[in-house]
């Protein structure tokens, strides 16, 4: 799966194991930064995956910073996208599976490598399920994204 990934400085550690592990596994990973652990400001990561995504290159994005919040907020300012944070396996997959979940936002002062990886193939491993009641409220989110927009 093609696979867009980045991190800002307190991300920047357990995004190097994940793109490397991912890529082990298979998957097409762009990775686009933070290249080191310099100070640097989550939205300009977050929003790098979030445009890939917007822009239809990448099927699936992993944003990681300290938390996992201030990245999930920042991708879900771009239309198409729908950012989580998920700190266990459960929601990682029933994020996709109901709610069409594109971004996994990972808190890495939060998980250690071993669960952040899980969770991760546990997301991309995951499908939408295509249920009536979840496309029901999935349309709802697009229809919210629609009426009052975002800044792409
Ligand atoms: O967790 C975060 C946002 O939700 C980010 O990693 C922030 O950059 C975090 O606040 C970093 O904190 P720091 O004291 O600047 O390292």
């Amino acid at each position: 799966m093609r696979v867009a990934v980045a991190a800002d400085h307190a991300g920047f550690s357990l995004k190097q194991v994940l793109v490397a592990a991912l890529r082990a596994r298979g998957h097409d990973v762009q990775d686009l930064g933070a290249f080191d652990a310099t100070p640097s400001d989550y939205p300009d990561f977050a929003v790098a995956v979030a445009r890939v995504l917007s822009a239809g290159a990448a099927e699936r994005g992993i944003v990681v910073c300290g938390s996992g919040v201030g990245v999930a907020a920042a991708a879900n300012k771009l239309p198409g996208v729908i950012a989580g944070m998920c700190h266990d396996t459960y929601s990682a997959h029933q994020g996709v599976e109901h709610d069409q979940m594109n971004v996994l936002a990972l808190g890495a002062r939060v998980v250690g490598e071993a669960l952040a990886l899980e969770i991760a193939e546990a997301f991309l491993g995951a499908r939408f399920d295509g249920v009536a009641r979840h496309l029901r409220r999935v349309e709802k989110l697009r229809a919210l994204e629609a009426r009052w927009g975002r800044d792409g």
